[in-house]
């Protein structure tokens, strides 16, 4: 039946490729052939959508755009220096309070009493230098000039403070760090519905200051002084973790946040003339390029001097040699914070010492 019904079909057209008739087509059509669809059609592809049309011109513009994009060169060495963590907010908001905590996340080592920076092993591959930012505005600036990562914090009771608004603006004048909000006090409203309120309007607040999306952390209680172990956990992991874009003028110039400084002028000349030109050990890690000998320097508050002398120490902090591990052991997790009295032994250029850490050690308040 089936061979019955292919019997009867009728023959299909066949296209002349050749000859006479096949010549005389391709003649009447070659224009069209030479056009392109779109001109062939323009109709069809005209745009009937403004906005569509818009969209499409912007994105192919962020494509251009991106193409002319120079990428940032990362001229930090192999073992880079310590990241800068500041940690900023108003009077008694708990700055004292929260870096404590974080160091004794990082390290499992609690610090009395906090001065100057404090270095720390946060990771397999990352140092961190936390600095704890005085309620004064010569501090914020010297601070904004240096700075990898901000933590604001914030007391949800009283709101964003002026200093903290300050502080951006000052930031901003010297090319943004990473920036993350951190709101405490939340312990001290009692009511849910006002609390939940609160953090919304706050982190409102918060990214329109900054950005959209800018994250904000929320601290919801203190226990014996500190804060709740989980969320510092989180905090640090995340401080770990924080990326951050080179500054190019950071990465074209020397500069130094100083640990430690001792003056070594001779006790008999300042004894004779306490005005006498003083001669002052700085020690710290060189960032950006390294210093040279000789080099003229400014000092934020003393004015401009130049270096009699560079040299290079060996890091008081490193990094662990082997990279197999997961996770630090507790002998990798050092801390360096030569001005708040851990460390153990130090080198000077003229003496050693040995930090005993004796039952007195520390703690004024129990004397
Ligand atoms: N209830 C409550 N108290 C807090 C919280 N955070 C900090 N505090 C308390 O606030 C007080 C001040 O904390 P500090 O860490 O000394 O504040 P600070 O910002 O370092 O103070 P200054 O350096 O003097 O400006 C301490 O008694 C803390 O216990 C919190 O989230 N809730």
């Amino acid at each position: 039946m089936a061979e019955e019904f292919d019997f009867d079909k009728k023959k299909a057209h066949k296209k002349r490729h050749a000859g006479r008739k096949a010549e005389k087509k391709a003649e009447k059509n070659k224009h069209v052939q030479d056009l392109t669809a779109k001109q062939r059609n323009p109709k069809a592809f005209a745009f009937h959508s403004a906005v569509k049309a818009q969209r499409t011109f912007v994105r192919s513009q962020d494509i251009k755009a991106k193409k002319h994009h120079i990428p940032v060169v990362d001229r930090a060495p192999l073992e880079p220096p310590p990241a800068v963590v500041a940690v900023v907010g108003g009077p008694k908001v708990g700055k004292s309070t929260l870096l404590r905590c974080l160091i004794k996340n990082y390290t499992n080592q609690r610090l009395s009493e906090i001065n100057g920076p404090v270095t720390i092993v946060a990771g397999k591959k990352k140092k961190l230098t936390f600095i704890e930012v005085n309620n004064d505005i010569n501090c914020m600036i010297d601070i904004a000039k240096v700075a990898d990562i901000v933590l604001i914090l914030i007391d949800a009771t009283f709101g964003i403070e002026m200093e903290v608004f300050e502080f951006l603006e000052i930031c901003r004048a010297h090319g943004s760090p990473r920036i993350m909000g951190i709101l405490n006090h939340l312990d001290m409203m009692k009511d849910n519905k006002v609390l939940k309120k609160k953090k919304k309007t706050l982190k409102h607040r918060f990214q329109i200051e900054l950005y959209p999306g800018a994250k904000l952390f929320f601290l919801s209680g203190i226990i014996h002084g500190e804060y709740l172990k989980n969320e510092i956990k989180n905090l640090s992991r995340f401080i770990s973790v924080m990326k951050f874009r080179p500054l190019t003028w950071r990465s074209t110039h020397p500069y130094v946040i100083v640990d430690r400084y001792e003056d070594i002028t001779n006790p008999e000349t300042v004894r004779l003339n306490p005005k006498c030109d003083r001669d002052v050990v700085l020690y710290g890690y060189v960032r950006g390029v390294p210093l040279q000998k000789n080099q003229a320097v400014h000092i934020p508050g003393c004015g401009d001097f130049r270096l009699k002398d560079v040299s290079f120490l060996p890091d008081p902090c490193p990094l662990p040699e082997q990279l197999k591990k997961r996770s630090l052991n507790a002998k990798e997790r050092l801390i360096y914070a030569p001005m708040s009295g851990v460390g153990g032994v130090v080198y000077d250029k003229d003496a050693v010492y040995i930090d005993l850490g004796g039952s007195h050690h520390g703690n004024k308040n129990k004397v």
